[in-house]
């Protein structure tokens, strides 16, 4: 059954287009995106996938066309948008504790005026816990592993119960076990907590359990669709311009022949743009 005729769209874009110079990232996107989605966004390094985040977070214009939030124009900054970049180490001496962290996305924008009370406290405790993070609540982040400082920032992401929940590759450098654990927190606050859920990847097998449907991003053009739909040898190979073999297997996808590890654009970009199932 397909979500986005039932819901109203929490994410709409319509006729967008991005370009930076000659290249184009895309053109002609008409997407909904529903309350209670999994939505990956895939494609080769330098494809688009963190501009696409970038225009949902009105840091980037589009082109041409539009893009709305909850039926309302993006804006920097939105309280209804949570969002886990894509992961960097914090410095060493880096003066925040974990707990202070997670604070962070409850009252960044007030700092230093409502933080510390009784309610904000209570709230990072939950979230601490929700993340199993409130072992190292006090130690600084800087003193924390890869995945400690990861689940950290999904717990300030998750701060505002978002409406949409956009993820950078969040899953970068964690071990299997950790991987798994930030996926399912994300799809809990997707699909219990109904938030809609962009989630940039590289690599689908990770989430393919939660993804209700794929933006793929190659060469300048996008299919949209479910894995099933999206995930084959003719749409891949389309895309690539070059012949790709996608295998199918214990419900896992192996994609084997991609051209390299960079997005090869079409000549014909311009023209071509991609369809949606
Ligand atoms: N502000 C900008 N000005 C000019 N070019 C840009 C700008 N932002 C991004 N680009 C270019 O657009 C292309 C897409 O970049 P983007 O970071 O969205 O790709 P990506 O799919 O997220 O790549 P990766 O998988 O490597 O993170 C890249 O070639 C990048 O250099």
């Amino acid at each position: 059954m397909d979500r986005g005729q039932l819901l109203t769209p929490v994410v709409s874009l319509r006729e967008a287009s991005l370009q930076f110079g000659k290249r184009t990232l895309w053109k002609g996107l008409d997407l909904d995106i529903s309350p209670g989605e999994f939505f990956a966004v895939l494609g080769p390094n330098g494809s688009g996938k963190t501009s696409f985040l970038k225009v949902l977070l009105g840091l980037q214009e589009l082109q041409s066309g539009t893009v709305t939030l909850g039926g309302r124009p993006v804006e920097r900054g939105s309280r209804t948008i949570g969002y886990i970049p894509q992961q960097k180490s914090f410095a060493a001496d880096t003066p925040l504790r974990a707990r202070d962290l997670v604070a962070l996305g409850i009252d960044g924008h007030r700092w230093g005026v409502r933080l510390g009370s009784g309610k904000v406290n209570r709230r990072v405790d939950e979230l601490l816990e929700l993340v199993g993070a409130s072992d190292y609540a006090k130690v600084p982040v800087g003193q924390l592993s890869g995945g400690e400082q990861q689940r950290l920032r999904v717990a300030q992401a998750l701060a505002t119960d978002p409406a949409v929940l956009l993820c950078d590759e969040p899953l970068l450098s964690l071990d299997l076990n950790h991987q798994q654990g930030v996926s399912a927190l994300i799809n809990e606050q997707c699909h219990k907590r109904n938030s809609a859920v962009v989630f940039v990847t590289h690599e689908i097998n990770p989430v393919i359990d939660y993804v209700d449907r794929v933006l793929y991003l190659a060469g300048g053009r996008f299919r949209v669709g479910t894995p099933q739909e999206v995930m084959t040898t003719d749409v891949l190979s389309d895309l690539y311009n070059s012949h790709v073999e996608v295998i199918q297997t214990n419900g896992r996808f192996v994609v084997v022949g991609l051209p390299d590890a960079t997005t090869h654009f079409h000549d014909d970009a311009h023209t071509a743009a991609g369809e949606e199932f």
